[in-house]
C-alpha cells in the first residue's frame, strides 16, 4: 500500500481522501529539515502546503519518494529541477485557492483605500478620530493589473464589478483575451502611469523579480496604493519603504515577503503599510478545495497512474491510465532493448504509433520508451527524469502517429540513429494487455522481452541450435522460452532466448566462439 506524509497543515478531508483511496497516510507538521529527512525515506508521496521546503538535501533522503504534492499554486518551495532529476513528479492545485486569493487582493485594496487598520486601531483605544480617516473611492479609478492569468483574471472581474477600470501587464496576454476580460492591454510603463491602484499576480521568475523595482516605482502616479498577493520579491522591499516615507506612495499592502516568515521587516510601523502573514489562500473553501484536489491528484497517481497538473511531465487522466499501462509497459521494454543493444553514439531517435496505439495520448508512450532506453545510462530514471536525460545528451527525440493499421491491430516502432544509420525494433500488446516483441532490426521475430535473456546474431546453418544448447546446457544455463527469426535461410538470423539464469562474460565469450556467431550480448527486462 503506497503511503503519504502530510508535512503542513491541511484540511482533513486530505487524509480522509487518502485512506478511502487505499493510500496509508501520517500527519507530521511541524518538523525542521533534519527530523524530515530522518523520516521522508519511508513514503511514497508527501502532501505540503508552503511551510515545508522540499530542498535538494531532502530529496536525497526521500529513497522511496514519487509524488510531492502542493495543495495551493506557487511551488516556489519545491526544488522542481531536483525532483524532476531524482524522477519524482511533482504537482500543484492551480485552480482551487483562486477566488480566495484574489477576494484578498480586492479585501487589501479596500482597506488601503479606507486605512480600515489604523482607524480600528484607533478606535479601539477609544480616540474616536472621525477627522483622521479620511478615504478615497475605488470606483472610477484605474486598476493597475500586473499578471492576468487564473488569479489577475478574477481580480479583473471583480474590481469591473466595482466600476473601476482596469488595465493590465501581461505580455502573454492576447487581445482576443483581454477583450473577453474587460480590460485594456498596457505596457508596464503605460501601467505604472496610468494606475492609482497595483495589485501585482504574478509567479516570482527572473523576469518578475523586482518588476517593482525602485525605478519602476518612481514611475508610478504619485499616491498610487500597492497590493501584493503574489510573492515576495515582486517589489523591491526598501524602495517602497522610501516611496510609502516620501509620501508618493499612498499606501501599500503586502500578504507576501522576500523572507518568510516575515517576522521583521523595515516595512513594519511604516504609516499607510498593511501586511498579513501569507494569508492569501486561507480561507474554508480554498483549503477544503486545495486539500481534496491534491489528494485526488496523489492518489490517482499512487493508485492507478494518473498524472493530472503535473509541472514536470505530461498529464495523464485516471481514465486514459489503465489503458495506457500496458502500451507503457510494451514501450519502456522496447526502449530498454534500443538502449542495450544500441545505445553507442545514438544522436536520435523515432516513436511511431500505429493502429490502436495511434489513438491514444502519446507522450507518456514516448516517456516510457525514453525511461527503459536512458535506463542504460543510469538505473534512477523513470518517465520524469528521462526526458531531461534524452535532452541532456542531446538525442533528438521525434514523435510519428499513423493512423493506418499494419500487420497488428496495435504497434509501436522505435527507431534510433546510430553511425551505422537507423535501427528499429516494434511491438505489439496481445490481448491488448500483453507487450510482445514482433521485430529486431529488420528481422521479424515474436518474443516475451522478460527477466534475463540472450540475444544472438548468427549465420542460420544446420546444427547451430544443437550446439547452442549443449553450451549452455553444460554451464547449467536452464532455457526458458526461445525464439528465432530470420532475414533468408541460410541468411542472417536472431535468437532470442529466455535464461533461468543470467549467464556470465566467461559464458557470453565461449557462446561467441561458436561457429557462425556474429553477436552476443546478455540482455535484462
Ligand atoms: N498569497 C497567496 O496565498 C497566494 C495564493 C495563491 C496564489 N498565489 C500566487 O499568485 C500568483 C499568481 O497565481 P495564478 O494562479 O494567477 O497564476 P497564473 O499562472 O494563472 O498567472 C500568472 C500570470 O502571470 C503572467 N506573467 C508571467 N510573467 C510575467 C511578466 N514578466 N510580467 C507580467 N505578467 C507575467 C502569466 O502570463 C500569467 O498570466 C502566483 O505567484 C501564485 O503563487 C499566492
Ligand atoms: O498554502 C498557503 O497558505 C499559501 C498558498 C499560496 O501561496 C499558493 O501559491 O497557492
Amino acid at each position: 500500500m503506497p503511503k503519504v506524509l502530510i508535512s503542513d497543515k491541511m484540511d482533513p478531508q486530505a487524509a480522509k481522501i487518502f485512506r478511502e483511496r487505499g493510500v496509508e497516510v501520517d500527519e507530521i507538521t511541524g518538523k525542521t529539515p533534519d527530523e524530515l529527512k530522518a523520516i521522508i525515506g519511508q513514503y511514497d508521496g508527501l502532501a505540503i502546503r508552503s511551510s515545508t521546503k522540499v530542498t535538494k538535501d531532502i530529496l536525497e533522503h526521500a529513497t522511496n519518494l514519487k509524488v510531492v504534492g502542493r495543495a495551493g499554486i506557487g511551488v516556489d518551495n519545491v526544488d522542481i529541477p531536483a525532483s524532476s532529476a531524482k524522477g519524482v513528479v511533482v504537482m500543484n492545485t492551480p485552480f482551487g485557492n483562486s477566488i480566495t486569493t484574489a477576494e484578498h487582493a480586492i479585501a487589501l485594496m479596500f482597506a488601503l483605500a479606507r486605512d480600515l487598520p489604523e482607524a480600528d486601531k484607533s478606535t479601539q483605544a477609544g480616540k474616536w478620530e472621525k477627522n483622521r480617516f479620511m478615504g478615497v473611492e475605488v470606483t472610477g479609478k484605474t486598476l493597475g493589473l500586473i499578471g492576468a492569468g487564473n488569479i489577475g483574471s478574477i481580480v479583473a472581474d471583480r474590481a469591473l464589478g466595482l466600476r473601476m477600470k482596469v488595465v493590465a501587464y501581461d505580455p502573454f496576454l492576447t487581445d482576443e483575451r483581454a477583450i473577453e476580460l474587460g480590460v485594456t492591454k498596457a505596457t508596464l510603463d503605460e501601467l505604472l502611469a496610468r494606475a492609482d491602484f497595483i495589485t501585482l499576480h504574478t509567479p516570482l521568475t527572473e523576469q518578475t523579480r523586482n518588476i517593482l523595482s525602485a525605478e519602476n516605482l518612481a514611475k508610478t502616479k504619485k499616491g498610487v496604493r500597492i497590493v501584493n498577493c503574489a510573492r515576495g520579491g515582486l517589489i523591491d522591499e526598501a524602495a517602497l519603504k522610501e516611496g510609502l516615507d516620501s509620501g508618493h506612495i499612498a499606501g501599500a499592502a503586502l500578504d507576501v515577503f522576500v523572507t518568510e516568515p516575515a517576522k521583521e521587516s523595515p516595512l513594519f510601523g511604516t504609516p499607510n503599510f498593511i501586511s498579513t502573514p501569507h494569508l492569501g489562500a486561507s480561507t474554508t473553501e480554498a483549503q477544503v478545495n486545495v486539500a481534496i484536489q491534491v489528494a485526488e491528484q496523489m492518489a490517482d497517481f499512487l493508485v492507478s497512474g494518473g498524472v493530472t497538473n503535473a509541472l514536470n511531465m505530461p498529464s495523464l487522466s485516471a481514465e486514459e491510465a489503465p489503458k495506457l499501462k500496458p502500451y507503457m509497459a510494451l514501450a519502456e521494454k522496447l526502449g530498454s532493448l534500443v538502449g542495450q543493444l544500441a545505445h553507442d553514439a545514438l544522436t536520435g531517435l523515432a516513436i511511431e504509433v500505429e493502429g490502436a496505439a495511434a489513438e491514444l495520448n502519446q507522450k507518456p508512450i514516448t516517456g516510457a520508451v525514453l525511461a527503459g532506453l536512458m535506463r542504460v545510462y543510469s538505473d534512477t530514471v523513470n518517465m520524469v527524469n528521462a526526458p531531461g536525460l534524452a535532452k541532456e545528451r542531446g538525442l533528438d527525440v521525434r514523435e510519428v502517429r499513423h493512423d493506418r493499421e499494419g500487420d497488428y491491430h496495435t504497434l509501436v516502432r522505435v527507431t534510433v540513429d546510430t553511425k551505422a544509420g537507423p535501427k528499429s525494433v516494434a511491438g505489439t500488446l496481445f490481448g491488448n494487455a500483453s507487450p510482445r516483441l514482433t521485430e529486431i532490426f529488420g528481422i521479424k521475430v515474436e518474443a516475451d522481452l522478460d527477466g534475463a535473456m540472450l540475444y544472438i546474431v548468427n549465420e542460420d546453418a544446420p546444427g547451430f541450435i544443437g550446439r547452442l544448447g549443449t553450451t549452455l546446457g553444460e554451464a547449467g544455463v536452464n532455457i526458458g522460452t526461445f525464439h528465432l527469426g530470420r532475414r533468408t535461410a541460410g541468411g542472417e538470423a536472431v535468437l532470442l532466448l529466455s535464461v533461468d539464469t543470467r549467464v556470465d562474460e566467461a559464458l557470453l565469450a565461449k557462446v561467441q566462439g561458436l561457429p557462425g556467431v556474429k553477436q552476443v550480448k546478455a540482455l535484462g527486462f
